[in-house]
């Protein structure tokens, strides 16, 4: 159910694109807003305010990812990562605020414009893989080549096959995604998501529904991506392991403050916040979050 959930999302994340990229080739020249920030920011987000109708999720969050960052979105069940990325890869406008991509505002008035420019820069990993099940998994990894670029055949073959010899699945190239294990259908998944060399990753809970060792092991894959190939990644997830394993910085969200509650390395976090929601998060303990909900003594 969630896997057909997320075709169809990966489906019109897709789609998107092919509606507006007519219109942005054309008037490409005539769109150029530029980001006011340094070369380092990768992505911003500036006073962003989400919801659903009348249900606000996120109010005011602001925040920048730098280049060649791995930043873990982090926060209870609900607190609302998944509605922030669907905002980052655009799949969600926001009632308030804004979004950068490599300075582009991909949330403005030609915000299509600006998404469509920057999106053969992005690639996302989705929670439940999203490859599509009717196709190989080297035909899944063959899409973005074949709707980005003019490339010969024989050379996005070689392209899909040296990503999923990256991914250790050069010998799967045939199979179809239900004939693989859920750790394989994450790693395909990457694959397909670094098809096009992006410079962005987005990842939403990569461990989900991993065994630890299969979790680990996709952590150490970003981890490489990331180190050889410089890709900035934002990576929503609650895993601890994961968190204290890939994150450079942490952006926590709570529920009930409806957005940040915390920026910092996950050590800094773990060890120096003061916050009970952040002291129970990483500490693992409900009892500080339900003693400083109750306005009690937190425990040591
Ligand atoms: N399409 C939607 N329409 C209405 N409400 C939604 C929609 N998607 C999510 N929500 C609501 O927004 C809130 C935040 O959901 P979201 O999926 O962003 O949280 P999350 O932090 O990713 O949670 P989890 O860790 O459990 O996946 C939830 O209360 C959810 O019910």
């Amino acid at each position: 159910m969630f896997a057909d959930h997320e075709e169809r999302t990966f489906t019109k994340w897709r789609r998107k694109e092919s509606v507006v990229a007519l219109d942005v080739r054309r008037e490409m020249g005539a769109m150029e807003p530029t980001m006011p920030f340094s070369g380092d920011v990768m992505i911003h987000t500036d006073d962003l305010t989400l919801g659903y109708g009348d249900r606000l999720i996120l109010r005011d969050v602001t925040f920048s990812v730098y280049t060649g960052e791995i930043v873990a979105v982090l926060g209870g069940s609900g607190c609302g990562k998944s509605t922030l990325l669907k905002a980052l890869i655009g799949l969600l406008p926001p009632l308030r605020g804004s979004v950068w991509i490599g300075g582009r505002c991909i949330t403005g008035p030609q915000g299509d414009m600006a998404l469509e420019a920057v999106r053969r820069h992005i690639g996302v990993l989705f929670q439940y893989g999203a490859l599509l099940g009717s196709l190989s998994i080297a035909d899944n990894v063959a899409m973005p080549l074949e709707e980005f670029t003019d490339l010969p055949r024989r050379l996005i073959e070689d392209i899909v096959h040296f990503k999923l010899e990256t991914v250790g699945l050069a010998d799967y190239a045939h199979f179809m995604p239900s004939e693989l294990s859920g750790g394989m259908r994450k790693r395909a998944a990457l694959a397909r998501a670094m098809a096009l060399d992006p410079q962005i990753l987005f990842c939403d809970e990569p461990s989900a529904g991993l065994d630890p060792i299969t979790a680990a092991e996709l952590d150490e894959l970003l981890m490489e991506c990331n180190r050889a190939l410089g890709i900035t990644m934002v990576v929503i997830t609650h895993e601890l392991a994961s968190i204290e394993t890939i994150a450079t910085r942490c952006i926590m969200l709570d529920k009930s403050a409806q957005g940040v509650i915390a920026v910092g390395t996950p050590e800094k976090l773990k060890n120096e916040s003061t916050d009970p929601r952040v002291r129970a998060f990483f500490h693992r303990q409900p009892a500080m979050l339900r003693a400083a909900e109750l306005g009690g003594s937190v425990p040591s």
